[in-house]
């Protein structure tokens, strides 16, 4: 199978060397190449040039990109995608004065959507994960990172992670799975969070091992929820099953899970709504990506991120969705490059390049997703008519996406019948 793009207006993020990685000013930088072509093999993008040296190369489907921008697809390196039912009186509760914390403390929050997943059966959940999945390759992601987290119990996790890695087997979406094994204290365990963490180190992560679907270990670093003690132990257990971690930290207080990621060798720290100055500095002696998750300050109207100091400071950043049913029901990441433009004050070209090969970064798999790149994977969102990228975040909660190519296949995305499946 082989798919002929001719006539792109810009051909955005395209780099003939394997890049990983985008830092600090670097960031600053969007490769594009005017008028341009791209040809496709099978999964893999094979070439690409101006369109003056397209002549003589055949293909089974053409695509006329006349007017139209080629990009890779977006990178979501922080989703909870699968979880069951949704949230809505929480959002109203909060809406009538409730702060998240307050609904937490009433035993509702995560506590609430694990009552309803631990009663939901693997088959409706994959159903409803799914289903929202594929909205979202509409939108033009093409690689998703997903956690666990809404189980609460040892089977109700390793329920997430069949699911998961059904999702993993049957989309053609590139999935990442995350076993964020302690996500809340369950009510069960409100005395006795110590008897919490055995289950998790001594049953659930091992258990989780043997599945083999996750090599990722994630831990909501937060006061109420598990400590920098606790955060320690659980990175400590999953070490020895050799799960790198990607954790949660940072979202209302600082408590230093920044500066034990980066001990503990972490490809991300995700939230940093809270940021000081020991944090930067323990990141930039490491390999570990920051993530901004501008839709969880959206919606529960706390900070935002400060991208500014951290590109500032000369490190990278991505940026994600958080999908989830608590802190931010929408996986749109055309909406995450705008809030991280207008809200976090990056650059159109900073906010492509947090939210194509940075992402890929953080679901560490940069040498393969993230850029237009001989030898990488096709997974790519061709544009509705546009003059230049920076409209893609200038028309805020508007959906560019006219077709994606994903996993070297076109897609007719406004076909409601159209599959995303293998
Ligand atoms: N903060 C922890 N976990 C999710 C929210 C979970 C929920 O409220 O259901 C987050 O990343 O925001
Ligand atoms: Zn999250």
């Amino acid at each position: 199978m082989s798919i002929l793009i001719k006539n792109i207006k810009q051909l955005v993020q395209v780099y003939d060397h394997n890049v990983m990685i985008v830092k600090g000013e670097a960031m600053k930088t969007l490769p594009v190449l005017k008028n341009a072509y791209l040809y496709i093999e099978h999964d893999t993008i094979i070439e690409y040039g101006e369109m003056e040296y397209c002549e003589g190369i055949e293909a089974e489907t053409i695509v006329d990109a006349t007017g139209k921008l080629v990009l890779p697809s977006w990178c979501d390196s922080h989703t909870h995608i699968v979880y069951a039912g949704n949230r809505t009186s929480e959002f109203v509760d909060r809406i009538n004065g409730l702060s998240y914390e307050d609904i937490a403390n009433r035993g509702g929050g995560i506590l609430n959507s694990a009552k309803l997943l631990q009663e939901t059966s693997e088959e409706d959940l994959y159903n409803q994960s799914i289903n929202r999945l594929e909205e979202l390759i509409r939108m033009g992601t093409g690689a998703f990172e997903i956690k666990t987290g809404y189980g609460l119990t040892v089977e109700a996790e390793l329920k997430m992670l069949k699911v998961i890695k059904r999702i993993k087997q049957e989309s053609l979406a590139k999935i990442t799975p995350t076993l964020l094994a302690a996500h809340a204290i369950p009510a069960d365990y409100k005395t006795k969070k110590e008897d919490y963490i055995k289950l998790i180190t001594e049953k659930l992560i091992p258990k989780a091992a043997k599945l083999n679907v996750s090599h990722y270990i994630d831990v909501f670093c937060e006061e109420g929820y598990f400590d920098l003690e606790d955060t320690e132990t659980i990175l400590k257990a999953a070490a020895k099953y050799k799960m790198q971690p990607k954790i949660h930290v940072n979202q209302f207080n600082i408590l230093g899970g920044v500066g034990l990621g980066v001990k503990y060798n972490a490809l991300s720290v995700d939230h940093l709504e809270e940021l000081n100055n020991d944090d930067i500095e323990a990141l930039k002696k490491s390999e570990t990506m920051p993530v901004a998750l501008p839709g969880c300050s959206y919606f529960l109207s706390i900070p935002y991120t400060p991208a500014r100091q951290i590109i500032d400071a000369g490190l990278p950043i991505a940026i994600a969705t958080d999908y989830n049913p608590g802190s931010a029901p929408s996986g749109n990441m055309n909406f995450i490059v705008s809030a991280a433009c207008i809200k976090l004050k990056m650059t159109p070209e900073e906010a492509i390049n947090a939210a194509t090969i940075n992402g890929a970064y953080a679901m560490g798999i940069s040498s393969m997703y993230g850029s237009i790149t001989r030898g990488k994977k096709a997974n790519l969102i061709i544009t509705k008519p546009l003059n230049d990228y920076s409209e893609i975040p200038y028309a805020f909660a508007h959906n560019p996406v006219d077709q994606v190519i994903i996993n070297g296949q076109l897609k007719d995305i406004k076909n409601p019948e159209e599959n995303f499946r293998i």
